[in-house]
């Protein structure tokens, strides 16, 4: 899926958190979006996602030469963040089947074989509120690396995640990478350096929290 922004600006009351920005996310790339804390790399996210409306400026979303409206990309996106919950009160395996009902996953990969790589075949029975946050943030990533999306969106995707846990993260996310775009958020450069482009929300007048 190809994103192009034209002229893109968000503003919360009177702050405006980034401005004029121009840019087109080429299908198939993967572009880190970078900027300390509070510079408003979440906010971009969503922004592009078509999560929330921007205030200034145009987003064209192309997918197969065909352009989509707005209100037909979240089937098309994949999108893992701290700030989106799971739903605590259902087992693994429950949360599985009701979470791919919206989000199928990628063809050739089971719901018992998605346990099996996020290693929780002993937790498929257990609430999902009883996992740890390792295990919780190992869950948000497979379902979004591994759903069967042009669009993916990751922001701070090792929070929580162990030395382990960060080498699973690599490892999967390469290997789904192919023929998606692909939005990374981050500070952190080990969990964005497979991407080939950068964009710095400081780069629009974004400034960080203070
Ligand atoms: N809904 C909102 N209403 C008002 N201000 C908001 C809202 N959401 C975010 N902000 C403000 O927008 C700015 C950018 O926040 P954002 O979460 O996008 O930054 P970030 O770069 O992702 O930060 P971090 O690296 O800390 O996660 C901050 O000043 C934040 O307080």
């Amino acid at each position: 899926m190809q994103i192009e922004a034209t002229g893109l600006g968000k503003r919360y009351a009177r702050e405006w958190i980034f401005r004029g920005l121009t840019h087109t996310f080429q299908s198939g790339s993967a572009t880190a979006i970078l900027g300390p804390n509070g510079a408003g790399k979440s906010t971009l996210l969503n922004t592009l996602s078509g999560q929330q409306l921007p205030t200034d400026g145009t987003l064209v979303y192309q997918h197969k030469s065909q352009t989509v409206p707005v209100e037909e990309v979240p089937p098309l996106l994949a999108y893992a963040a701290p700030y989106l919950e799971l739903i605590e009160e259902l087992t693994l395996t429950e949360l599985l089947h009701f979470h791919t009902r919206f989000k199928p996953l990628r063809p050739g990969i089971t719901q018992q074989q998605l346990i099996e790589l996020m290693y929780l075949e002993k937790s498929r029975h257990k609430l999902v509120r009883d996992f740890s946050s390792g295990m919780k943030q190992r869950l948000k990533l497979a379902l979004a690396l591994y759903a069967d999306t042009p669009l993916l969106l990751l922001d701070e995707p090792t929070t929580n995640l162990d030395r382990a846990g960060v080498a699973w993260y690599l490892e999967h996310v390469r290997a789904t990478l192919e023929g998606r775009t692909v939005l990374v958020s981050s500070n952190v450069p080990e969990e964005y350096n497979f991407c080939t482009e950068q964009l710095n929300v400081t780069d629009f007048g974004a400034r960080a929290a203070r």
